[in-house]
């Protein structure tokens, strides 16, 4: 995927591109990240990328033109058809199922905003989605961004090797994570649960699920409600509720 990021604070992104999983992406050719400052694209002395609001209130919105400016550089790069996408509290929740969405596009420019926003013509004109990653306010749309690409990353096509494949992950299965552990066998004289130790792959398997579907069901019922359950998940559940119920 090739990603471009219009973004007054280029230096963030080393974050996502010099470390983990992201920058492995990278460095294998299967994501690209190049980012792109409005700043570069002012003609004042002072490069000015934001002013006061009209109609008056506290803070500073980031003008139209530089960004616009950034977008057709950004088009150049990464190709007309990529779709625009802004973070910011007033768009879609990022969820899993987002993530897998984004992840199948060849290419995406990303607008990170600061201050209190963008001028509402910029977003009107150029950008295609506003997307969330939660229902708060941040400093900037940049580690916002960096949170969605981190995400996306890790479902791209042979970014993760089967040693970490992301099918598994407990979120791509709508349900919570089961419990890890990794030596020692007792800690603090606290042991591993027996089932793991057994090399009983089947029992191994039915644990972890049936912990998935207890955790979620103790701490996060409503992603339940709309999770169709088999009906060895159903059984599991039960069980795993009559137990907690002792
Ligand atoms: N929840 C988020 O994805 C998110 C994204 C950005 C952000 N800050 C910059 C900004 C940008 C636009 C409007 C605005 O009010 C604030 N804060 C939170």
């Amino acid at each position: 995927m090739k990603l471009s990021i219009i973004t007054l604070f280029p230096e963030m992104f080393s974050a996502i591109s010099d470390y983990g999983v992201s920058g492995r992406a990278m460095q294998k050719g299967l994501l690209s990240l190049d980012c792109i400052n409005p700043r570069t694209f002012t003609e004042d002395r002072h490069q000015t990328v934001d002013d006061r609001p009209y109609g008056g209130g506290p803070g500073m919105v980031m003008m139209a033109e530089p960004l616009d400016k950034a977008i057709a550089e950004a088009r150049r790069q990464v190709g007309e058809e990529a779709k625009v996408v802004y973070m910011s509290p007033q768009g879609r929740q990022l969820d899993q199922a987002g993530l897998l969405e984004l992840a199948q596009r060849p290419a995406m420019i990303v607008l990170a905003g600061r201050y209190e926003g963008v001028d509402e013509r910029l977003i009107a004109s150029q950008v295609d989605e506003e997307w969330s990653i939660g229902d708060y306010v941040i400093s900037g749309g940049e580690l916002a961004a960096m949170v969605m690409i981190d995400g996306l990353a890790r479902l791209i096509p042979g970014v993760l090797g089967h040693a970490q494949s992301a099918e598994q992950d407990s979120f791509a299965e709508g349900l919570l994570d089961c419990p890890h552990y990794t030596r020692p066998e007792v800690y603090q004289g606290q042991a591993v649960p027996e089932v793991l130790l057994s090399g009983n792959h089947g029992a191994i398997e039915r644990w972890r699920k049936q912990q998935a579907l207890g955790r979620t069901w103790l701490r996060r019922p409503e992603l339940l409600t709309d999770r169709t359950l088999s009906q060895e998940e159903k059984q599991l559940l039960d069980e795993f509720v009559q137990a907690h119920k002792q």
